[in-house]
């Protein structure tokens, strides 16, 4: 019956302003069998004692103050759930970005973003419906008909007994209408998210898929994804129109049957006016009610199905990596050593080891340089430092402590972290530089960019600090993008830096001013650098070689071209031969 677990637990949370409806509802379903009562003697004085106006001005008063209340309970019925149904979505939009966030770039790198997209905006736009109109609708279709009832059958048992006898055969058919709607509203989710993933992909490959002249055929993709989506919504359309359709034809034969029921006896003399046309007065809104549940049955359908999606995401909240209470100091880190022991990870879904029992020490103060051949797990390993992700065997600790027992917020307050392809917002400079650290000055802005080298480039836009820069920074190039992220790394000033040396930038002055720019970031910190120039691998006081998740030599330079192995054979050999 269109009751979905999660969603019901989350009305309990919210249990109030539905409480309060239902109420609403209830009092509105009295004055709806008060209104019919008094209408009922108005036109059986009016017709059959034709009175003075006088006699039957206060049953008209009567009548209009009962039709008041219903429209007034009505709308404060609406306006509650409305109300509630507001506070579930705050809830769980925070609840959903927030599980996302929690879980990391890991998490929504693994899966289609088009689909996280379409769940944290369409799916909770898509709950309102269940909230805001099924469910007050079931309230009222579990409180009308039973007064209805309770009022009909003093007044006119038959007419009692024809609504109870054909008043199942609408949840009946809603039932089975709704079986197949279900299917059909989830094909209709499937085909909406695969649609999006196929325009996001759009978007952010444009230029790749117009190099490689791909475009038209992923616009046939699109053209395709959408013509599955307009026939999956003319399934879900359909099956609602024959659901109202048949609906429909129930309560007209039901109020038919009653009338003539009535009509006969009344003529035949056997049933008196007022009870028999009280009765006919009731009967089209106790189908209504019922009838408009199966319409609110379907508007609430999507809701259920976005509920699955959503819940997929909210029930990975148990991967989401523990964290501990204790304050993390500069001083803790900047003098005890990081050490990892015996650590694997494994991407979940993934049969191979992205990390096989890696053990090493980060000693503070020094320079790690990351080593070794695409895909052999450096950015698993920053990721562990950066605690994106949590090791699945072995530990890694600060000292005696694990660095679980580190809350995250200080644990990312002592460390910057320089990614290859820095993402930047579509904010202004100042903005982007501030995410570093909220509460820095305009001096120590103006210092970090000149650190980064940035300063004079900054101050030469005509506005200055509060250029937008577009979306990832669209209206910088790649070289002031990389000086934008160290500047940011200068402000924040942590004890320890994470950076991914960028290899994209072949023009010689640039490179060597980011050189020496990351040379003076790196002063003093203890650093950890997946390394791709000879001269940072050279110059590192330790170099950690991994291969296929393992690490398969670590020492200084010298150490390891002393010992012939993986890094003398392999990498050494192949960056010297490619900077050749
Ligand atoms: N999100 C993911 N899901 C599944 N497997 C992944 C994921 N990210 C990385 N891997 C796998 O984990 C292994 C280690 O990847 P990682 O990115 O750490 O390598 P890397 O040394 O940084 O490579 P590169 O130098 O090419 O960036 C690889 O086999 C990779 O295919």
């Amino acid at each position: 019956m269109n009751i979905d677990r999660n969603l019901m637990r989350l009305l309990a949370e919210q249990k109030r302003p539905f409480i309060f409806s239902g109420i609403s509802g209830a009092a509105g379903a009295l004055m709806l069998v008060a209104q019919a009562w008094v209408l009922s003697g108005i036109i059986e004085t009016v017709f059959r004692q034709a009175p003075a106006w006088q006699t039957i001005l206060p049953l008209v008063g009567l009548f209009a103050l009962f039709s008041t209340l219903r429209v007034l309970f009505g709308w404060a019925g609406h306006h509650e759930a409305k109300k509630g149904t507001l506070a579930i979505r705050k809830t769980l939009t925070e609840r959903l970005s927030g599980t996302v966030a929690a879980l990391g770039p890991s998490y929504t790198r693994s899966g289609q973003s088009g689909r996280i997209v379409t769940t944290l905006l369409k799916g909770v736009e898509s709950v309102d419906a269940w909230f805001s109109q099924y469910i007050p609708q079931l309230f009222l279709s579990l409180i009308i008909p039973v007064v209805i009832l309770a009022a009909v059958f003093p007044a006119d048992w038959l007419s009692g007994l024809i609504l109870v006898l054909t008043a199942p055969l609408i949840p009946v058919f809603m039932i089975l209408i709704g079986k197949r709607a279900s299917a059909a509203t989830e094909k209709q989710w499937n085909t909406m998210s695969r649609m999006s993933g196929h325009f996001l992909d759009m978007l952010q490959g444009l230029s790749t898929l117009k190099l490689f002249a791909q475009a038209k055929t992923r616009r046939d993709g699109i053209a395709e994804a959408s013509e599955n989506f307009r026939h999956s919504t003319m399934q879900v359309l359909k099956i609602a129109f024959l659901s109202s359709l048949t609906l429909e034809l129930v309560g007209t034969l039901g109020t038919a049957v009653v009338a003539v029921s009535i009509g006969v006896r009344m003529l035949g003399g056997h049933l008196p006016f007022r009870p028999g046309f009280f009765a006919l007065l009731l009967v089209p809104d106790f189908y209504l009610t019922l009838r408009q549940l199966g319409t609110k049955f379907h508007a609430g359908m999507e809701g259920v199905t976005a509920s699955k999606e959503m819940y997929e995401i909210l029930d990975r909240s148990k991967e989401i990596p523990k964290a501990g209470s204790r304050e993390l100091t500069a001083t803790d880190i900047s003098s005890q050593p990081i050490v990892f022991e015996g650590v694997d990870y494994r991407f979940p879904g993934s049969d191979k080891p992205a990390l096989d029992s890696v053990s090493f020490a980060i000693e503070p103060g020094t320079v790690t340089a990351l080593t070794g051949p695409s895909g052999a797990g450096k950015s698993t390993l920053l990721n562990l430092l950066l605690r994106f992700i949590e090791p699945a065997d072995g530990t890694i600790s600060l000292g005696d402590r694990k660095t679980q027992e580190f809350n995250l917020d200080s644990w990312y307050r002592q460390i910057a972290w320089v990614p290859q392809h820095p993402f930047l917002f579509n904010a202004t400079i100042r903005e982007n530089l501030l995410m570093a650290r909220r509460d820095a000055t305009p001096d120590e802005i103006d210092n970090a960019l000149k650190q980064a080298g940035l300063l004079d480039m900054v101050r030469s836009l005509p506005d200055g600090l509060e250029t937008m820069i577009g979306e990832q920074g669209a209206r910088l190039s790649g070289g002031e993008a990389q000086r934008l992220s160290l500047a940011r790394a200068f402000l924040k000033d942590a004890p320890v830096l994470l950076l991914d040396e960028p290899t994209s930038h072949t023009d010689p002055i640039l490179e060597a001013q980011l050189r020496k720019a990351m040379e003076k970031l790196m002063q003093g910190r203890t650093v950890v650098m997946i390394a791709h120039r000879l001269e940072s691998i050279r110059n590192a006081d330790r170099i950690v070689v991994l291969d296929r998740g393992r690490l398969v030599q670590s020492g200084t330079h010298d150490e390891l071209m002393a010992d012939k192995g993986f890094y003398r054979q392999a990498i050494f050999s192949s960056i010297e031969e490619a900077a050749a």
